[in-house]
């Protein structure tokens, strides 16, 4: 092992970060025939972890996942940081880049508890804090009761165990990473759309390091990067919070992808959905999309999005 690392990767320690980052880490030795050693995994403590008995959108947002890891890369305490990118801003500060996003996995919602969106029992308490998954489930249910739920993985898990709630949904990645594959039923993205950047794991770190820069664009996996940033265009475009339901799905044949989005009322009664087809580095098309859709958004809808986070 060196003395020194060569990259100092920080992450935030739910298991379900501590297990990317390890992703994170394999990828760069691999890449670049570095011993173990030469990555050391930084754990930081986020103020989203500290606050688990409240929903994201009431607490502050997305920010809560990012501001401490920003801070740290600001200050030179860890060279690159990896995120979740379904969390991350769509607006980040100059000084920070995205030095790779890592292949993606599974873009699919796993629900829990039930065999289907129509097989749970009418009238049964589903437990999401996501506005997206609440708004896709009322929209397809109104007569379900949805109920707030936080905590990592294995927390969710166990207050579905403890009756909290009859049925939940969790990222099909995020359990695959865990190791808990055979949990839940697998949602057909094309019938339930999962969240923008699902399933993307990214590292970031400081615009103006170069050397950290070329480090990381060894592991970047275009394709996953093209998708990432054309979802993140689409929810900058719509000007979308943590408040914002928005489903996305996007596809690629060749060079050219193709999205569906489809954005809701909060409570799910009402949806525009929308479609385009663009070149895979065409950032201007998904923006287009955005505006759309919120074109055809009723006032229930356009609420919620058109601001700054
Ligand atoms: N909202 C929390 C969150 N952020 C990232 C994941 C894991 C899936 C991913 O990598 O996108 C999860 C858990 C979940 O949604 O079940």
């Amino acid at each position: 092992m060196p003395d020194t690392p060569i990259l100092r990767l920080g992450t935030r320690r739910s298991p379900l970060a501590m297990a990317q980052a390890e992703e994170a880490r394999a990828r760069l030795c691999a890449a670049h025939g570095w011993d173990v050693g030469a990555v050391e995994l930084v754990p930081v403590i986020a103020s989203g972890d500290k606050i688990q008995d409240r929903p994201l959108a009431e607490i502050g947002g997305k920010a809560l996942w990012t501001r401490e890891l920003d801070l740290w890369l600001a200050e030179g305490r860890i060279d690159a940081a990896v995120h979740s990118m379904k969390d991350v801003e769509t607006i980040r500060p100059d000084i920070i880049a995205i030095g790779a996003i890592l292949p993606r996995a599974d873009k699919a919602d796993t629900l829990l508890g039930a065999a289907s969106i129509a097989a749970i029992p009418q009238g049964a308490k589903v437990g999401t804090s996501a506005p997206r998954r609440a708004a896709q489930l009322l929209h397809a249910r109104p007569d379900l009761e949805v109920v707030g739920i936080r905590g990592n993985v294995a927390t969710r898990m166990a207050k579905l165990e403890a009756g909290e709630a009859d049925a939940t949904f969790l990222a099909a990645a995020g359990l695959s990473r865990l190791g808990e594959d055979n949990v839940g039923v697998r949602l057909d993205p094309e019938d339930w759309l999962p969240a923008p950047a699902q399933a993307a794991i990214g590292i970031e770190c400081r615009a103006s390091d170069e050397r950290t820069r070329e480090a990381l664009v060894v592991v970047n996996h275009a394709e996953s990067r093209d998708e990432v940033l054309a979802e993140r265009a689409l929810l900058q475009g719509l000007g979308g919070t943590c408040h914002s339901p928005i489903a996305v799905l996007t596809t690629r044949t060749d060079d050219r992808l193709t999205m569906r989005a489809a954005i809701f009322s909060p409570d799910g009664s009402q949806r525009v959905e929308g479609t385009a087809s663009f070149a895979c580095d065409d950032l201007a098309a998904p923006g287009e999309l955005a505006r759309t859709l919120l074109d055809d958004a009723p006032p229930e809808i356009a609420v919620n999005f058109g601001q700054m986070e």
